[in-house]
């Protein structure tokens, strides 16, 4: 049995991998960590509260399942990192120096850094950089994201990682992505990578990667519509990135895919 810690355990996330964590075979809940509402994991009768590393130190943890925040996340891989327990993160809106210190602590525990576990979601990242690949300049790339009211960060990390990844197959770098058009704007700069966000009611996930032509377009589209998916995805993670060697991995790593980036 693996031996499990979730963080966040009781966001939307945390919940959701509590319940597959409690029906899986072979991996075994050994401790919580929530921030507010920490004292309602007292009922799950494994180490619980607002730090992880107190969890931690009670818990013979092998594994922490993290789908909390970016700026929670860097302090959870520090933690892991000061002993040793492997980690998969699941939260998104990082910023380039939140991530470079993860990938600090990735220098002595193995991490996977995944803005979307979905199986699902990464054959489409996948497929959408071999798309741009065979398309190449002919078409305009533009990706629109739709996520629940309660979404902190914009726009998604699996939008930023979809573009991140097409720019890469196209030649393009960070500056050709634009994030937003209003006012006189002008015509479209023909490298630009639009990514475009909405946000509204009880949307679990959306993404579309769009391809316009002329005389047609390509629209590429994952719908998630439970969270079960993600969950699913992560203890996937969990399982592989348990007692691997130091390093920073990806969703990519877990499913033997190629790195796109
Ligand atoms: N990789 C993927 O496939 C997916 C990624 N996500 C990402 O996962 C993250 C969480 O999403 P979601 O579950 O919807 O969010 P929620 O707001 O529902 O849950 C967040 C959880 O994290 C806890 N938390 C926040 N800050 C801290 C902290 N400093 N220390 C300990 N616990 C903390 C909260 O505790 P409390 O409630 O007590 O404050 C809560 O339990 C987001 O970044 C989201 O974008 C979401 C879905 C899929
Ligand atoms: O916050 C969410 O809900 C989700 N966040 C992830 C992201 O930012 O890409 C993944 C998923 O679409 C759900």
């Amino acid at each position: 049995m693996i031996r499990t810690v979730l963080t966040g355990a009781t966001g939307r996330m945390g919940a959701t991998l509590q319940r597959l964590v409690h029906d899986a075979p072979d991996l075994e809940l050994v401790g919580a960590t929530a921030r507010g509402q920490a004292a309602q994991l007292g009922s799950l009768g494994v180490p619980a509260g607002d730090d992880l590393g107190r969890v931690l130190d009670a818990a013979r943890a092998q594994v922490v399942i993290d789908f909390t925040s970016a700026e929670a996340s860097v302090t959870h891989a520090r933690q892991c990192a000061e002993r040793g327990v492997a980690l998969v993160i699941g939260s998104t809106g990082f910023t380039p120096e939140a991530r470079a210190e993860v990938a600090r602590s990735a220098a002595s525990i193995p991490v996977v850094l995944a803005p979307n576990t979905s199986v699902g979601v990464n054959v489409v990242i996948r497929m959408a950089a071999e798309l741009a690949r065979v398309l190449g300049d002919g078409y305009d790339v533009e990706v629109l994201e739709a996520h629940h009211r309660m979404k902190k960060d914009a726009p998604s990390g699996t939008a930023l990682k979809l573009a991140e990844v097409l720019a890469a197959a196209l030649g393009r770098g960070q500056e050709d992505l634009t994030f937003a058009r209003h006012g006189q704007v002008g015509a479209r700069p023909k490298k630009e990578i639009g990514v475009q966000t909405l946000r509204g009611g009880d949307v679990v996930g959306e993404h579309t990667v769009f391809f316009y032509g002329e005389g047609e377009r390509i629209e590429l589209t994952h719908r998630a519509t439970s969270r079960d998916q993600f969950g699913l995805g992560a203890l996937r993670a969990a399982r592989w990135v348990t007692g691997r060697a130091p390093g920073l991995y990806d969703m990519a790593d877990v499913l033997g895919f190629p790195r796109a980036t």
